[in-house]
């Protein structure tokens, strides 16, 4: 038997007031990040979440989503397409702009990272406003593909972001 105490990954995440601007509590995961017992807990409870889906293909946007999204599809035994920031893709490009809880941003993704018809999970390590995982969503339903769900590492619920990801899942491990 283990005497090994259960991870609360809560306990890994800290919250740092004003940042990047006045009135945001931003929910730092680099604490996260540092305990190798936390990151892969992480890993594992969100396999455990999406057990029951279809997945073909994650997608995550660029760079949080990628830290969760690329050991999460390792583990799935499936591939992952990079959503990116501006400039940073050298292929032919879907692009959407949309709105932070604190500022403006574009992202884009390869015309042929998802095709026609397969089951895309979108991974991110937090869910505030909305906007970031809605242009993803946006540039997959330009692939003509099925988006299974929305999976957080955090939902920060009060933002209401989910609204804007109706009707697909929204799947979380940390609710604020
Ligand atoms: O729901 P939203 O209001 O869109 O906010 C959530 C997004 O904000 C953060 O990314 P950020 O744009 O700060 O970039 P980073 O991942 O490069 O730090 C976070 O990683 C999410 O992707
Ligand atoms: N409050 C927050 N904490 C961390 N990342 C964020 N991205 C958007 N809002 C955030």
């Amino acid at each position: 038997m283990s005497n090994d105490a259960p991870i609360n990954l809560n306990d890994f995440i800290r919250d740092v007031q004003d940042f990047p601007k006045p009135g945001i509590t931003f929910k730092d995961i680099t604490p996260l990040l540092l305990s190798s017992p936390a990151f892969e807990e992480c890993i594992n409870q969100m396999a455990e979440k999406v057990s029951d889906l279809e997945i073909d293909v994650i997608a995550a946007a660029e760079a949080r989503g990628f830290l969760f999204a690329a050991p999460l599809a390792l583990k799935l035994g499936i591939g992952m397409v990079p959503i990116r920031k501006p400039g940073k893709l050298p292929h032919d490009k879907h692009s959407y702009s949309y709105e932070l809880e604190y500022g403006t941003d574009t992202l884009e993704m390869h015309v042929d990272g998802i095709s026609k018809g397969q089951n895309v999970l979108i991974v991110d390590d937090l869910l505030a406003t909305g906007g970031t995982v809605e242009a993803c969503c946006r540039m997959i339903e330009k692939c003509e593909a099925n988006i299974t769900g929305c999976l957080f590492l955090i939902h920060l619920a009060f933002l209401d972001g989910a609204k804007k990801l109706d009707p697909y899942p929204v799947i979380s491990l940390l609710d604020y």
